[in-house]
């Protein structure tokens, strides 16, 4: 197992080139956030936003739209209820799960609609439904970002195994699509096609409701700018970035906010982009 250093960031963050426009760095649409879990979205949200994500909407419950608009008017919003085959057509990566609740009707629909092109993005109760109803995965380039009785319910792996990688490269290799694999807990482990990473920074202080949708919202964003780059090194890099700024936050506050981290990702970023 390799571990995560601090030279993926320069490896992946990139100065934006100036013939650009928002269009340059990707559309991220975000489906999650039910009634009892707004705030899951917004998260998203502003970690794709503030990890520099071209454009982002979020397909959410509309009792949600007043909220993330507030917090967040660089996003666009849409109901969830409705057809979103045409809206996942426009973006490049689609986040889904966070907050999902148990809306397995919108996780089977966008499914249905995800085409090879995406890169597909798995978390909270997306990974959940998928284990309870044994959806396979569409054919797509896919991240999933599990907490490890998430991973326990989608793999079979149980928590105790999950400390031998092998159970999880052989877990991995029985899908149906190859996933990136983001393992989330202390030291974080990240299995790509081809190798496995830890990360060996953040701590307690991010033990927080919300952390890990931050994580998938930062994660979304730079595969939205840096896919080019790795899909695989773009996931490093936003995993490494989301406990980097979580742990300088943590010099001076007992406990990281995960919107204090989103706050941050601009004026941390500018450090790496050469
Ligand atoms: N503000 C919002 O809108 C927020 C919305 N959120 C959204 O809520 C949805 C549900 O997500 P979830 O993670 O809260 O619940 P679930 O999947 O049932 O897992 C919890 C169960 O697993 C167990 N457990 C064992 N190990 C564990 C570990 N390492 N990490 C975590 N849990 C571990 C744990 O054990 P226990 O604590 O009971 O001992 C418990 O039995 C999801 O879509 C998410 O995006 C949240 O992000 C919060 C803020
Ligand atoms: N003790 C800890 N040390 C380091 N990181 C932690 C610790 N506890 C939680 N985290 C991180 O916080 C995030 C939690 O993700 P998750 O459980 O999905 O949160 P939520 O669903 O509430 O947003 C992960 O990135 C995890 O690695
Ligand atoms: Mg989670």
């Amino acid at each position: 197992m390799k571990s995560l250093t601090e030279k993926i960031l320069t490896q992946v963050i990139t100065k934006r080139p100036p013939h650009t426009y928002k269009g340059s760095f990707g559309r991220v649409l975000i489906i999650g956030g039910t009634v009892q879990y707004g705030g899951a979205v917004i998260m998203n949200a502003l970690g794709a936003v503030n990890a520099g994500a071209g454009l982002v909407t979020v397909a959410t419950d509309p009792v949600n739209f007043t909220a993330i608009h507030s917090q967040l008017p660089e996003a666009m919003v849409v109901d969830f209820n409705a057809d979103l085959t045409a809206l996942i057509q426009q973006h490049d990566v689609i986040l889904i799960g966070s907050g999902l609740g148990d809306r397995f009707d919108i996780l089977q629909a966008t499914f249905a609609a995800i085409y090879p092109k995406h890169i597909l993005i798995v978390d909270g109760s997306a990974l959940t439904l998928v284990a309870q109803h044994h959806l396979p995965w569409p054919n797509s380039q896919l991240v999933i970002t599990p907490h490890q009785m998430e991973w326990q319910r989608l793999s079979g792996v149980s928590i105790l195994q999950q400390a031998f990688e092998a159970f999880n490269v052989l877990a991995c290799g029985k899908f149906n699509v190859r996933p990136i694999l983001v393992l989330k807990q202390f030291h974080t482990q990240i299995y790509t096609p081809t190798d496995i990473y830890e990360l060996t920074i953040g701590g307690p202080h991010q033990a927080v409701g919300g952390m890990g949708d931050t994580l998938a919202g930062i994660i979304a964003g730079f595969a939205a700018q840096f896919f080019a780059v790795s899909l695989a090194g773009a996931v490093l890099a936003a995993v490494y970035t989301h406990s980097a700024i979580a742990d300088e936050l943590a010099e001076t506050h007992y406990i990281t906010r995960p919107t204090a981290i989103s706050d941050a990702l601009p004026r941390f970023m500018k450090k790496y982009a050469n």
